[in-house]
């Protein structure tokens, strides 16, 4: 069992290691990673600090998943180096490797809920893999993580009773199930109504603040994520393009940059593809 579980659940985790809030909790130096010919990322540096949540934005397909898999260990990079709490990715042992990764939790947009189980059980599942507890703690524990997310009166329904929202909820009391020193979102607001985006948004930052939790998400959704943000980087290209906390990026001097922070569809980056103008090509149809 991670040693976590044995702590109350609202103790700082940051504290925990003996680390201070603020230092960096993953280091990527150099970062190289590409699929066969096609590389995702040609030297990234990046950090990720503790006890802050961080944002990975950046056009569809630059590789902002592919990030976090490398991060928690899924892939392996072609070159340079990833440090998750003072450890080195790419040298772990398996069973180091599977140790650090109890310790992340992960809400990914496919992380869905196990049908046949109640969301009790979901929530219970990573723990009765990790640990022998008795019911009686493991109940408690999960019912606190319920709580946590607002739906300890959901915990004998099953996930085919629950709204959208709620299973995303549900999903991430499971995330959180081990007390993880961090927690990667990706794209979590992605088919939400604005209520249940808001909730989550919200969420997202409470949980980040009342359990010394560092939060890493991948979002689209720019003016939401970056409304819960410390710190932000887009990618773009394979390389970093900007960095530094919201306000900094609503102010930046690449015009690109700005346009990307502000969703708007006519600038730099062009939401047309390359064409002659409108009349020339009707004209041309008119005259054949
Ligand atoms: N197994 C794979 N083999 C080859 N290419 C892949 C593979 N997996 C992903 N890719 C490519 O790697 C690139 C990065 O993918 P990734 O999913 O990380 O992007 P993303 O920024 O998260 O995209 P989105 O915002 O659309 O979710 C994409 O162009 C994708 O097509």
């Amino acid at each position: 069992m991670g040693s976590a579980l044995s702590k109350p659940a609202a103790e700082p985790k940051a504290a925990a290691t003996d680390a201070t809030p603020g230092e960096a909790l993953v280091r990527v130096r150099g970062l190289r990673f590409c699929h066969g010919e096609r590389c995702i990322f040609d030297g990234i540096d990046l950090e990720i600090r503790r006890g802050r949540v961080t944002a990975i934005m950046g056009p569809s397909g630059t590789g902002k998943t592919t990030l976090l898999k490398l991060i928690s260990g899924q892939l392996q990079p072609d070159a340079g180096e990833i440090e998750v709490d003072g450890q080195a990715i790419q040298s772990l042992s398996r069973a180091d490797l599977y140790r650090l990764r109890t310790r992340m939790g992960m809400l990914f947009q496919s992380g869905a809920l196990l049908t046949d189980l109640s969301v009790f059980e979901n929530v219970a599942f990573p723990i009765r893999e990790h640990a022998k507890l008795p019911e009686s703690v493991l109940r408690k524990l999960v019912l606190i993580k319920l709580e946590a997310v607002g739906l300890r009166g959901a915990a004998a329904l099953m996930p085919s009773q629950l709204s959208g929202g709620m299973a995303r909820r549900v999903a991430l009391a499971r995330a959180i199930a081990l007390d993880p020193m961090m927690i990667m979102y990706d794209e979590p607001f992605t088919g939400q109504d604005p209520i249940s985006k808001g909730v989550l948004v919200s969420l997202i930052r409470q949980l980040n603040d009342a359990s010394g939790m560092t939060s890493i998400i991948v979002s689209h959704d720019v003016a939401d994520t970056a409304s819960i943000a410390d710190d932000l980087y887009i990618i773009a290209n394979g390389r970093i393009m900007a960095q530094g906390t919201p306000q900094q990026l609503a102010a930046h001097e690449s015009a690109w940059v700005r346009q990307f922070m502000d969703g708007e569809p006519d600038g730099p980056v062009h939401y047309h593809y390359p064409a002659p103008a409108l009349e020339q090509d009707l004209l041309q149809d008119a005259r054949h």
